[in-house]
């Protein structure tokens, strides 16, 4: 095709012949490039860069400036690049105390809302016992950086992962001081999370200065708190709702693991921890209560094996997939719409 005479055309057709990642279409076709205009040797151009990884950002640039500077005339390049700002928004999900299924509720959750259309990314804040990049079937992959910035590791779910899994060694101790644990934190929250619109986060164990400092600076727009049914283990969940409180964070509820035992043999269902304590405290605490899941040898050989039951469609996923789905409705309340990072 011939080139047009008019220079601020053949800027725009230079332009549009620069793919947006995004779409697949020319820069000017996708909207992405407004204002192309020739200032003497000098060709400017307004680059929306709306939702591009860092990658896709400096890839687009770099190549308007080869095609501009094509352009007979051009000598120098402009590129104002402009981006509205993403909404993107942390789902906080804690526990009082370990080993009550917070880490596999985080990874089951991601991945239901993700079979769900959403946009989700999970971060694994337990900094001292890492556990997601197993449970997300992504213990070998390293987190890389550009420009400082890590790249989030993509997982067979559909859910882009960041853990200090893998940032360290697998099997090597993590012994940080508690600054060192907010900048570790830091850097996975700020990583390049893309269109990613929601955040799933998974909080060490406890409710102690680590915790209250993170969720003071990172801001989730809401917390789900888990909890066994058992009155020890509630006690510790009042506890981990009054640091969500402290810091104004607006719980979404309260979900109840391990909740009834159905034998694997004979089917008979049995209540180890009790049943419905979970329950009767959200009540008790006027909070929303998500949703319970058994205890479920099923979901514990799953979980190991790197395979999320929430992304199979065996009976363990039911009760994940119906508690994403209470997530994803709060997420469209007025009450989660900020705050935003
Ligand atoms: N509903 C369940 N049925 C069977 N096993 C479960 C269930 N929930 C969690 N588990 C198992 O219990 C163990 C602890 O779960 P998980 O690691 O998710 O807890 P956590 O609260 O994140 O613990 P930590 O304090 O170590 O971070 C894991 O082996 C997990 O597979």
């Amino acid at each position: 095709m011939q080139s047009p005479a008019d220079p601020t055309d053949r800027l725009a057709h230079a332009l549009d012949l620069v793919v947006d990642p995004a779409s697949g279409r020319g820069l000017i076709a996708a909207a992405r490039a407004a204002a192309p205009r020739m200032t003497g040797t000098t060709a400017s151009v307004i680059l929306d860069v709306t939702g591009y990884s860092d990658a896709d950002r400096t890839a687009v640039e770099d190549h308007i400036r080869a095609a501009l500077l094509a352009v007979p005339g051009v000598a120098t390049v402009r590129v104002a690049m402009t981006a509205e700002k993403k909404t993107r928004r942390i789902i906080a999900i804690g526990s009082g105390k370990g080993g009550v299924g917070k880490s596999t509720l985080s990874a089951n959750v991601a991945v239901a809302l993700a079979r769900r259309g959403v946009k989700v990314g999970l971060v694994d804040a337990d900094i001292y016992g890492p556990s997601q990049p197993q449970l997300m079937h992504a213990a070998d992959q390293k987190a890389t950086a550009l420009d400082k910035r890590l790249n989030p590791v993509p997982t067979e779910y559909g859910v882009p992962m960041l853990s200090m899994g893998q940032l360290v060694e697998p099997g090597r101790a993590i012994a940080w001081r508690g600054p060192m644990v907010g900048g570790a934190l830091g850097q996975l929250v700020d990583a390049d999370w893309g269109d990613i619109d929601v955040l799933i986060l998974d909080l060490p164990p406890g409710t102690g200065d680590v915790q209250l400092s993170m969720i003071s600076k990172h801001k989730p727009a809401g917390a789900v708190i888990v909890s066994t049914p058992q009155d020890l283990a509630l006690i510790d969940a009042t506890r981990a709702i009054d640091l969500f409180r402290q810091a104004s964070v607006p719980l979404i509820g309260l979900v109840e693991n391990m909740s009834g035992y159905i034998c694997p043999h004979c089917g008979e269902q049995s209540d180890p921890f009790g049943r419905g304590g979970a329950e009767a405290a959200a009540a008790a605490l006027a909070l929303p209560f998500l949703g319970r899941v058994p205890l479920d040898i099923a979901i514990r050989t799953a979980s190991d094996a790197g395979t999320p039951p929430a992304a199979g469609d065996g009976p363990e996923a039911a009760a994940f997939l119906a508690i994403a789905d209470r997530i994803a409705d709060w997420l469209t309340q007025p009450a989660a719409l900020t705050p935003t990072i």
